[in-house]
């Protein structure tokens, strides 16, 4: 994989201009709060430059390639995960208007990030692919601004593209979302085309945040992140009021005091100021020691002037659970830091100790789908040098005991189904996450030639016809192994996993039944034939220190097995059938 280069936009502070700006003279109605969502790769980070570059906030260098996108993953992978927020200056017929454009991740695994960004928005710029069309994210993005009663502006984006056809792309937006569409701005954020008429239009069709200075001080906390440092950075948007340095808040949440000890604007790198004022964002350094303390949605007020609390977020609720072991006990600690490190930014994952008698002592985390989980690996190991085990993504289940289980439909219900246009069609199914949490999206895209798009929400528990599958080695149950399966799918999953487990363990001297089994019965079954490595094979004569040197040897790889009755299991095996997938 090519690594890019991780540019931090501090490097870009010597080629900003226009800061010496009066923020307290700054009227709100000159203020414009927006965001910019969209399908994955349809060009919000690229549009994300152009408005910061023609906004002075940044210079115009090719090293500008997705100033808003900080974190290396990020920049590899080229997508956002997590939003980032910059404030523009810009003058419009005269007048100078300070827009707050906040960045959102347009991953189905970070859409609680889009919601926090949303509400401390009054408009978004949805921007849909000129070739492309709306996709599964456009629909489910549009929706929650729509729900937040948003100023929506569509921008269909890439209309250099040979094989654009933005007629198109503004007929299914007029029938899809029921916007004219003459309210449809046609650009190429890659070249420049039409940008500055979308910044004409925040200012034009967005309104102004309806607060005002004079009520008391109140902030949302939009984001938080975690400096070793001052602490806690949070995102606010000042909801009413004014906050200097020097004030006592207190967060609603926790009821707890705090001096604020630095305030600032995000340009997008930090630029301090002395005090905020309503209806501006900006972020607080104010002694927070934890991102618990500065939770996303949390309300904060000043200690003299308490105020009722915002409605705030519903926390983030994680999907997809996996186990993660250091490569080798020694790095345990190691593992662990960088794990809670990692955590401090990132308060959606969740981490429960575990232990595998495979695998050693690890934990369970849990993440909000597949994507989430990759990304806060890859982090582990390009941040923190970690080298780690993930095991294969479950998902969470609730069991009924002892009472017969319901038989239920196991494949997908459709829900509903829509014609975007003569080639399109968007379709609403029920499934069970687990169905859909390991493959169903690269199968998808494969047999749709990357035509279909998809996206997911929780739909709750649903009854399902799921079992116990154990595996056994001649006949001794291995309790590392034992997974919860849908009773059509034990077959396949029993055959694989011993087929895996008998190319994973070597010949002892007698023979091995590897079976997989439902209760008492055998569903699946493989033999491992009998056989003695003699070590002393090679030894023809009677070089005894020779002898004892390979017997020794012999010795410290058993070591590194596990023995499960009589047969000997080496961790290899083990990490083969619990691991995800080879890198
Ligand atoms: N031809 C063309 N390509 C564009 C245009 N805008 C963006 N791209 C390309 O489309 C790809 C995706 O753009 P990004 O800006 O990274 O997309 P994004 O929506 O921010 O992606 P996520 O942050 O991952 O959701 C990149 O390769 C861009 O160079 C455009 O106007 N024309």
């Amino acid at each position: 994989m090519k690594r890019l280069p991780v540019l931090r936009c501090r490097d870009l502070s010597s080629h900003t201009h226009q800061d010496a700006v009066d923020l307290s003279k700054f009227p709100v109605e000159r203020i414009r709060n927006f965001s910019i969502i969209a399908h994955i790769d349809h060009g919000k980070s690229t549009l994300a430059d152009r408005l910061l570059e023609m906004t002075g906030a940044i210079a115009k260098t090719e090293k500008n390639k997705q100033v808003l996108d900080k974190l290396q993953v990020e920049r590899e992978r080229g997508i956002t995960v997590k939003a980032q927020t910059a404030s523009l200056f810009y003058s419009h017929q005269g007048q100078q208007y300070l827009l707050n454009l906040i960045d959102t991740p347009g991953h189905v695994d970070f859409s609680y990030e889009v919601s926090r960004s949303i509400s401390a928005c009054q408009g978004v710029l949805l921007i849909v692919d000129a070739n492309q069309g709306i996709q599964a994210q456009t629909v489910a993005n549009f929706y929650l601004a729509f729900e937040a009663q948003l100023t929506i502006i569509p921008v269909i984006n890439k209309i250099d593209l040979k094989n654009a056809d933005p007629d198109r792309v503004e007929a299914q937006i007029e029938k899809v979302f029921d916007i004219p569409r003459e309210e449809c701005i046609r650009i190429s954020a890659k070249l420049g085309t039409n940008v500055e008429r979308v910044l004409q239009e925040v200012v034009n069709r967005i309104p102004p945040p309806e607060v005002s200075t004079d009520d008391p001080f109140k902030a949302l906390v939009f984001d938080s992140t975690f400096d070793h440092y001052r602490g806690v950075v949070a995102n606010i948007a000042l909801f009413g009021g004014q906050v200097k340095k020097g004030d006592r808040i207190v967060s609603a949440h926790l009821g707890k005091a705090y001096e604020v000890n630095e305030l600032g604007l995000l340009r997008p790198d930090e630029r301090p100021t002395d005090r905020l004022y309503a209806g501006q964002v900006g972020y607080m350094v104010a002694g927070m020691k934890d991102v618990k303390e500065a939770q996303i949605g949390d309300t904060l007020y000043l200690q003299q002037q308490p105020v009722e609390a915002l409605p705030g977020f519903k926390p983030a609720k994680p999907m997809v659970f996996a186990g993660m072991y250091p490569m080798d006990q020694s790095e345990y600690t190691g593992l662990r830091s960088a794990i809670e490190r990692l955590t401090l930014n990132d308060s959606s994952v969740t981490v429960q100790r575990d232990s595998s008698l495979a695998l050693g002592a690890g934990w369970r985390l849990g993440f909000l789908g597949l994507l989430h989980m990759e990304v806060f690996n890859q982090r582990l190991e390009q941040e923190y040098n970690a080298s780690v085990i993930v095991t294969a993504p479950t998902v969470p289940y609730k069991a009924v005991l002892s009472s017969a289980k319901l038989i239920k439909n196991r494949r997908g219900v459709q829900k509903n189904m829509v014609y975007i246009d003569d080639h399109r069609v968007m379709m609403k199914y029920l499934f069970p996450l687990n169905e859909i949490v390991v493959d169903f999206y690269d199968l998808l895209k494969s047999m749709s030639s990357g035509y279909a798009s998809f996206d997911y929400e929780n739909a709750g528990y649903q009854a399902a016809d799921l079992i116990k599958m154990d595996i056994l080695l001649n006949g001794r149950s291995v309790e590392e192994l034992t997974t919860i399966v849908h009773r059509e799918r034990a077959y396949s999953a029993g055959k694989a996993m011993c087929e895996k487990l008998k190319d994973s363990i070597p010949r002892q001297m007698f023979e091995i039944a590897v079976q997989a089994a439902i209760g008492s019965k055998i569903i699946a079954r493989e033999t491992i034939k009998a056989y003695r490595k003699n070590v002393l094979a090679k030894c023809y004569g009677g070089d005894i220190t020779r002898k004892m040197k390979l017997l020794k040897k012999q010795a410290e790889g058993k070591k590194k097995m596990r023995r499960i009755g009589n047969v000997d299991v080496p961790k290899d095996a083990f990490i083969n059938v619990l691991k995800r997938k080879d890198k």
